[in-house]
């Protein structure tokens, strides 16, 4: 029987991708309000308690809301906001780092926002094996296209003023920092430098190491061998070994369609190191992320109808 899933925030960027892409599967029947019905707390209160799955595309505090309005032990929820990402009693959507079966099993996951994606796809497993010290103060580099913001920074793009790049951050408090912090197991909050161009979707992450500096001294080869060793069966990260390029583009025939390659950059003695996660902020950074969770959570392979055409 088709599992029920509920998108709440459906017609928003995330929330109309995984449409898009859950539009030919019939292992599952999506539950889609009106456009009238769509911000109606009653009306949402229903489709949350119907649904198997309710996949949450919203504002945080509008997530929250919306987890407060189930009251049933049954609908298990994929959460595409920062409300849950290191709150306790939700399990952190990224197979990869925690194991298919958690997520095959989990009640309520948090999806990883899309800049810790690459961030803690590189720094993670590296931390976890040894091989970089969990008390480095990292640094983390980013460029992101315009859709990571959402609808308000995807009408601020495509008024007709669009800066043609814009940095940000300079708080230092960006939301993601707890999440980056806690899921790669760090004793510091990173120093995170994030950026925004001109172009819908895509993002390089980016994380420059002096490792002639740590105490461990790791070499570049050995974090790639072990990236590579640690994704080997996973089949939505890639680890690019060989003819590596010089430059990285962000355009849409680029990109990984919904999956993620990661690379280690080294200079000739391989003491210094850009470790650098191309991935679609849409795909695995969001909706492709919250498909391949759902795919897990009704026990199908990860992958399913993961490739959307663009
Ligand atoms: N864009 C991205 O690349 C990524 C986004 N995320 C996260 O996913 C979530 C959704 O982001 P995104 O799709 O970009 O945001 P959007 O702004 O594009 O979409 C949010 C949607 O939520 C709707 N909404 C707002 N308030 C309510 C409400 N009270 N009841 C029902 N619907 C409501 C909005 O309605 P309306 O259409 O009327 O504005 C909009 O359709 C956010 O938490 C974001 O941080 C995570 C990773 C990447
Ligand atoms: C370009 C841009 O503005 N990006 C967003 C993050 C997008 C994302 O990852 O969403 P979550 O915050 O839910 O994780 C930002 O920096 O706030």
């Amino acid at each position: 029987m088709a599992l029920s899933v509920f998108i709440d925030g459906g017609a928003g960027t995330t929330g109309l991708e995984i449409r898009e892409r859950l539009a030919d599967r019939d292992e599952f029947e999506l539950l889609i309000l009106d456009e009238d019905q769509r911000k109606d707390a009653a009306a949402r209160r229903e489709a949350l308690n119907d649904a198997d799955v309710a996949i949450l595309c919203l504002p945080d505090d509008t997530a929250r809301e919306a987890v407060a309005l189930i009251e049933n032990d049954r609908t298990r929820v994929i959460d595409a906001s920062s409300a849950h990402r290191v709150a306790e009693g939700w399990t952190y959507g990224f197979p990869e780092l925690i194991g298919t079966d958690r997520v095959a099993h989990a009640k309520r996951i948090s999806n990883p926002g899309c800049y810790p994606t690459g961030f803690l796809a590189l720094v993670a497993p590296l931390v976890r094996v040894g091989l970089l010290p969990a008390d480095w103060p990292y640094t983390v580099n980013a460029v992101s296209g315009y859709s990571g913001g959402g609808k308000a920074l995807i009408e601020r793009y495509e008024s007709g003023n669009a800066p043609g790049f814009r940095a940000y951050g300079y708080d230092l408090s960006h939301k993601h920092l707890p999440e980056m912090k806690a899921h790669a197991g760090l004793t510091h909050l990173v120093l995170f430098a994030p950026a925004v161009i001109p172009v819908f979707r895509g993002m390089i992450v980016e994380v420059p190491l002096h490792l002639g500096a740590m105490e461990m001294e790791p070499h570049a080869n050995a974090l790639q061998e072990a990236l590579s060793e640690f994704y080997d069966s996973a089949p939505v990260v890639s680890v690019i070994k060989a003819n590596l390029p010089n430059e990285l583009i962000i355009e849409p025939d680029a990109l990984p369609n919904d999956g993620m390659e990661l690379f280690v950059f080294a200079n000739k003695g391989g003491w210094n190191t850009r470790l650098v996660a191309r991935l679609d902020n849409l795909g695995k950074g969001a909706s492709g992320a919250a498909v391949q969770n759902l795919n897990l959570m009704a026990g199908l392979p990860e992958t399913t109808g993961l490739k959307l055409d663009r």
